[in-house]
C-alpha cells in the first residue's frame, strides 16, 4: 500500500525516499505525484528476475499505459526489460528512451495507418492482433516494406476474473482480442497462416486488471496451451511465445492480499513446460505488468483548502487537486488510503469525503475517508497512486497537470515538470 521506504517519525510526519513530504509540498508545490525509487527498481527487478528462472528465459513487457515518461522508459531499458505499448505516442515515448524495439509489443484494438507504418519501420519486436481488419492492414503493409511481421493474436479465452466490469477484457463480449468461440479465432489463425506477409509467433490474453486470485491466471494460460496443442496436432504449429498480459494485483486497501506474480509466473513457467509437444520447444513467456510495479511506488500530495459540514451533518474536506490528476475513484469507485502529514499518530479521527476542486459533484478522491481534523494548509498523503493516475490525468477544468518527482536516497529528480497556465494555452489558435 504504501512505498518501500515509507517512514513516520514521532511527530506523524511522513517520509519517502528520504525526503519529508513537507519539504516536497515546500519545493515543488501541490498537487503533486511521487513516486519511490526503490520501490520502482524493486518491483521491475522482481519480475525480470521471476521470468528468468526457467531454461527458456521470458520477458517482462512493463505496460506503458499504467505510468510512463522518457525517463521510466530509461529505466526500462537499463533493467533490460520489454515494453507494452498501446499507441504511437506511447512508442514515441519509449524510443525517445532508448528501447530496444525488438522488445517492444505494440497492442491496441486500433492501430492507424501512421502507427503501422512507423511501427514496421522503427522495427518493434511483435504486433499484437485485434482484428481481421487490422491482419489485413498489417499484412499490406508488412509487404509493402518486404518485411514479416510477427503477429501475437490477442484472444479472449472466456474467463470472467472477478475485478470492476470496466476492467474486465477477457470475457467473450469484450471489444477486445478474438473470441475462442463459434470458431472466430480459428479463423483469424488461418488468416495469420495464409499471409505473405505475417509470421503467427505467438498468443495473448489479458483477462482484466486488479486480479486478487492466482487461479484466473492459470486458467488463462491453460487455455492459451490447450489451444496451441490444437493448432499443433492441426498444422504441427506450435507457439514461440505465450502473453498471458497483465492484471497482477496490488494492495490499495490495508486487507487486500494480492498473490505473489514471482509464485504464478512459475507455476506458470511449468505450465508451458508440461504441455509443449517432446519434439518442441517451450514457448517463451511474456508478461504484462503495468499496475503491479508503480502503484504502490507513487503517492499524490495534495494541501487542504477548504472544510465545511453540510446540514446533515456530512463533513468534507476539500484539496487543491481531484478528478485531473485521479480519474480512477469518478471512473471505476476506486477506492484509496490517506493521511495527513503529521497528523499520522493522532487516533482522533473522523469520517469525512476527501473531495477535489473540480466542479462535478462526482469528483470525491475518497468517498468515506477517517482523517484526524484537518486544518487549511494541511498536506493529504493519498497512497498507491502510481498507476493509472498521471496516466490518465487531464487538464479538465483547464488546471494543469501536477509534476512527478521521484525520489531517492533524500534526493528529488523531476521526472515531468508541472504543467503551466501558459502551457494549457500553447496549443490554441491566437
Ligand atoms: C493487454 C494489456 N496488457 C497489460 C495491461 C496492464 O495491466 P495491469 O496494469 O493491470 O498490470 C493491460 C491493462 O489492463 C492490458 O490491457
Ligand atoms: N486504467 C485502468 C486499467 C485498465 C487497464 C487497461 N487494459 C485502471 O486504472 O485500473
Amino acid at each position: 500500500m504504501v512505498p518501500e521506504t515509507y517512514q513516520v517519525d514521532a511527530g506523524g510526519h511522513i517520509t519517502i525516499g528520504g525526503m519529508r513530504i513537507e519539504d516536497l509540498a515546500a519545493k515543488f508545490g501541490t498537487p503533486l505525484y511521487v513516486f519511490d525509487y526503490q520501490t520502482l527498481v524493486n518491483r521491475l527487478t522482481m519480475f525480470q528476475s521471476a521470468v528468468s528462472q526457467s531454461a527458456v528465459p521470458g520477458m517482462v513487457a512493463y505496460a506503458a499505459k499504467a505510468f510512463f515518461t522518457v525517463p521510466m522508459g530509461r529505466l526500462i531499458q537499463s533493467l533490460g526489460l520489454g515494453l507494452d505499448v498501446v499507441s504511437g505516442g506511447e512508442l514515441f515515448t519509449a524510443l525517445a528512451a532508448g528501447i530496444d524495439p525488438q522488445r517492444i509489443m505494440f497492442h491496441g484494438n486500433v492501430k492507424t495507418p501512421e502507427e503501422i507504418a512507423w511501427g514496421l519501420d522503427r522495427g518493434v519486436g511483435y504486433w499484437v492482433v485485434d482484428s481481421l481488419d487490422e491482419l489485413d492492414q498489417l499484412d499490406q503493409a508488412a509487404g509493402e516494406r518486404h518485411q514479416e511481421a510477427a503477429v501475437v493474436l490477442r484472444l479472449t479465452p472466456g474467463i470472467d476474473a472477478h475485478t470492476h466490469a470496466f476492467i474486465r477484457t477477457g470475457h467473450f463480449d469484450s471489444k477486445f482480442g478474438f473470441a475462442m468461440a463459434e470458431g472466430i479465432s480459428d479463423r483469424a489463425v488461418e488468416r495469420v497462416l495464409n499471409a505473405r506477409h505475417l509470421r503467427l509467433a505467438g498468443f495473448h490474453a489479458h483477462i482484466g486488471s486488479q486480479i486478487l486470485e492466482t487461479e484466473p491466471f492459470l486458467a488463462n494460460a491453460e487455455a492459451l496451451l490447450r489451444y496451441s496443442r490444437s493448432w499443433y496436432d492441426q498444422k504441427g504449429w506450435w507457439p514461440e511465445v505465450l502473453d498471458i498480459g497483465g492484471g497482477f494485483g496490488v494492495r490499495y486497501q490495508p486487507d487486500d492480499d494480492p498473490p505473489n506474480p514471482a509464485a504464478i509466473i512459475q507455476t506458470v513457467q511449468s505450465l508451458l513446460a508440461e504441455w509443449t509437444p517432446a519434439t518442441q520447444r517451450p514457448p517463451r513467456l511474456i508478461v504484462e505488468p503495468g499496475r503491479s510495479v508503480v502503484a504502490e511506488a507513487g503517492v499524490t500530495i495534495y494541501t487542504v483548502r477548504a472544510r465545511k459540514t453540510t446540514p446533515g451533518g456530512h463533513g468534507y474536506v476539500a484539496v487543491d487537486g481531484g478528478m485531473g490528476d485521479n480519474i480512477r475513484p469518478a471512473l471505476y469507485q476506486a477506492v484509496y488510503q490517506a493521511e495527513i502529514d503529521g497528523k499520522v499518530h493522532s487516533d482522533r479521527r473522523i469520517p469525512v469525503s476527501l473531495v477535489g476542486r473540480y466542479c462535478e459533484s462526482g469528483d470525491v478522491l475518497i468517498p468515506q475517508a477517517h482523517l484526524p481534523a484537518a486544518d487549511v494548509g494541511d498536506r493529504v498523503v493519498v497512497f498507491g497512486t502510481g498507476a493509472y493516475n498521471y496516466a490518465m490525468a487531464s487538464t479538465y477544468n483547464r488546471v494543469p497537470r501536477p509534476a512527478v518527482v521521484v525520489v531517492r536516497e533524500g534526493q528529488p529528480t523531476v521526472w515531468v515538470r508541472r504543467e503551466t497556465w501558459q502551457d494549457l494555452i500553447t496549443l490554441d489558435n491566437p
